[in-house]
């Protein structure tokens, strides 16, 4: 299975180009897209759930016309948006069966059962009685995933899923998203570098509405070799380096900032080789872009 994004642009009403000619090839699996706050990851993300439509460009998953076909994507399509909202006073346990109906689960039996296996595989079987009003974010995120899991779907979209999340939270989340499978699209839009690096096998780096980059994180950050230097400076340091070199990220360590920069060959003897990660492919392309706007 696959989807396959083929030149999508839209403008909404105030003007803003949200998405430029963006094509992308997204295979089985966890797909991640990542960008900046606007980078349009949501309006890609609506688009594809089939809640809002582009100007032009086409989206197919396998033989089913995504953007015509919106029932018959509803159907094999699971999502949790960025901004989720629960009923406050039902419990999950009542929410969820009530979200199964609506999914089409009409048999009672089989959608007691169905309710009762997604709160034991998202860990809230024993808060399955609570009023979601009363669950913490990391809770009412993994509800979130039991929801979009109904009616096994083929095509699943998270939206920013960990943000606000602390550290025990996301890494439980991680390791859901990852149980649910690999015969399945999962799609995981993100601005924290690190949820990619964890999870996905292919990915995307989108900015002001193009995509920049895609590829496997492994052969993206391997492509990056020999190319990044880091050298420790004083605060009051930092721009000047920047004014000289192509800063791709600084960063506060002990109280001095520890400077990335991309480089065919290092800039001079007081920068040492880095050995790059996918922060660094992040940041080199981000850091591209501004400097193209500057220009
Ligand atoms: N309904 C809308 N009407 C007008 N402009 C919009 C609308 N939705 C998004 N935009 C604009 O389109 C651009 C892309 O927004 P989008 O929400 O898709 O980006 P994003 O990558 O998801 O960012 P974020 O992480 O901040 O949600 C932004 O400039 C945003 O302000």
């Amino acid at each position: 299975m696959a989807l396959t994004i083929t030149n999508l642009s839209k403008t909404y009403a105030n003007g803003v180009q949200a998405l430029k000619n963006v094509s992308l090839d997204i295979p089985t699996g966890m797909f991640g897209l990542l960008g900046p706050n606007g980078a349009g990851k949501s309006s890609l993300m609506r688009t594809i759930a089939t809640l809002q439509d582009a100007d032009t460009g086409s989206i197919m998953l396998d033989e089913l016309d995504v953007l015509r076909d919106k029932d018959g994507v509803r159907r094999i399509l699971g999502y949790l948006p960025q901004e989720f909202g629960v009923y406050p006073r039902v419990s999950a346990e009542e929410l969820l069966d009530h979200l199964a109906v609506l999914k089409g689960i009409g048999n009672a039996r089989e959608r007691k059962e169905t309710v009762e296996a997604l709160l034991q595989q998202t860990n809230l079987w024993n808060a399955r009685k609570k009023n979601l009003g009363g669950y913490s974010g990391g809770m009412k995120q993994r509800f979130g995933i039991a929801q979009a899991l109904l009616g096994n779907p083929r095509l699943i979209i998270v939206d920013e899923p960990t943000a606000g999340l602390d550290p025990a939270e996301r890494n439980r989340f991680h390791n859901l998203l990852s149980e649910i499978g690999e015969h399945i699209i999962i799609i995981l839009s993100t601005h924290i570098v690190s949820d990619v690096t964890d999870l996905c096998r292919s990915m995307a780096i989108i900015s002001q509405g193009q995509v920049r980059l895609t590829g496997d994180p492994l052969t993206v950050v391997e492509q990056l070799r020999g190319q990044v230097w880091r050298k420790v400076v004083e605060k009051d340091e930092v721009a000047a380096t920047q004014a000289e070199h192509h800063v791709i990220s600084t960063r506060l360590f002990a109280g001095k900032t520890i400077v990335h920069v991309l480089s065919d060959s290092r800039p001079d003897g007081s920068f040492e080789e880095v050995n790059p990660d996918l922060e660094d492919v992040y940041f080199a392309q981000i850091a591209e872009r501004k400097v193209a706007v500057v220009a």
